[in-house]
């Protein structure tokens, strides 16, 4: 089933284009890995989607109504001094209307998540204190606690320790298994895009190209990030 697709986007900024004619789809179960050069224009698609930026030309149609789509952003190591534990934290994305307490039944899917994220025995710790691993999984329980139906990943794992960057993944993949979950990733990490890409959408300034199968792709960023070792 497909829940959206872009038709011949272009993006232009201040007379330039970005990118022109970038068709694809994403698919209900399917992680969509977003790919392609620094400065390519990845993050302003993702905005687009998000609605928080107009494309310039072509079309987002979407096929499923009222999509919650949740964000997971890059981590950041600048998060001092930040004073909620981990539970708290997560639980700030919950929408429990006009509120100020959390019902029985939203209690215990924030119990759900924290478990499915791997953070109950730290629950309780701040999450300033935790590590960088431990933290991505908290932002990623953030999104997940609001019960989407999208999930963006902007190079989430991305300044992670190879242990902590599966982890993370594992949890990801085991989330939308479960549950009615697609995902949009962007990750320069061609490891991380073999093992759990169903499709991607490699983004050029030239000819972009959409597919279900990423190893070609993956050849390609693999290419492409040996030329750049080699300036
Ligand atoms: N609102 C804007 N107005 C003008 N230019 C913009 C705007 N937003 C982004 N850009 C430019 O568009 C280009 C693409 O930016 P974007 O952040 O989408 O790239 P990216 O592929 O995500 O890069 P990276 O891999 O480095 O994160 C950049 O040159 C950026 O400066």
């Amino acid at each position: 089933m497909k829940l959206l697709e872009g038709h011949q986007i272009g993006i232009n900024f201040d007379g330039r284009w970005l990118y022109q004619d970038v068709n694809f789809t994403l698919t209900a179960h399917h992680i969509l890995a977003l790919i392609g050069e620094n400065g390519v224009g990845k993050t302003t698609l993702l905005r687009a989607i998000l609605g928080e930026q107009a494309v310039s030309a072509g079309e987002l149609t979407w096929h499923s109504s009222q999509a919650v789509v949740a964000y997971v952003p890059q981590y950041r190591a600048d998060m001092q001094a930040f004073p909620l534990t981990i539970k708290e934290y997560v639980s700030l994305s919950m929408d429990h209307g006009i509120r100020p307490w959390f019902t029985s039944a939203e209690k215990e899917w924030l119990t759900h998540i924290i478990a499915d994220t791997k953070l109950t025995a730290i629950a309780n710790r701040r999450i300033d204190q935790a590590s960088g691993g431990e933290r991505q999984r908290a932002f990623l329980a953030q999104a997940l606690v609001r019960r989407p139906q999208i999930l963006i990943l902007d190079e989430a794992t991305a300044n992670l320790d190879q242990h902590a960057k599966f982890e993370l993944m594992d949890v990801v993949d085991h989330y939308r298994q479960h549950h009615e979950l697609s995902v949009i990733m962007v990750s320069h990490d061609t490891d991380i895009v073999q093992r759990y890409a169903d499709d991607y959408l490699f983004l050029t300034a030239g000819t972009s190209e959409f597919g279900t199968s990423p190893d070609a792709a993956i050849s390609r960023m693999k290419q492409g990030q040996e030329a750049t070792q080699h300036v």
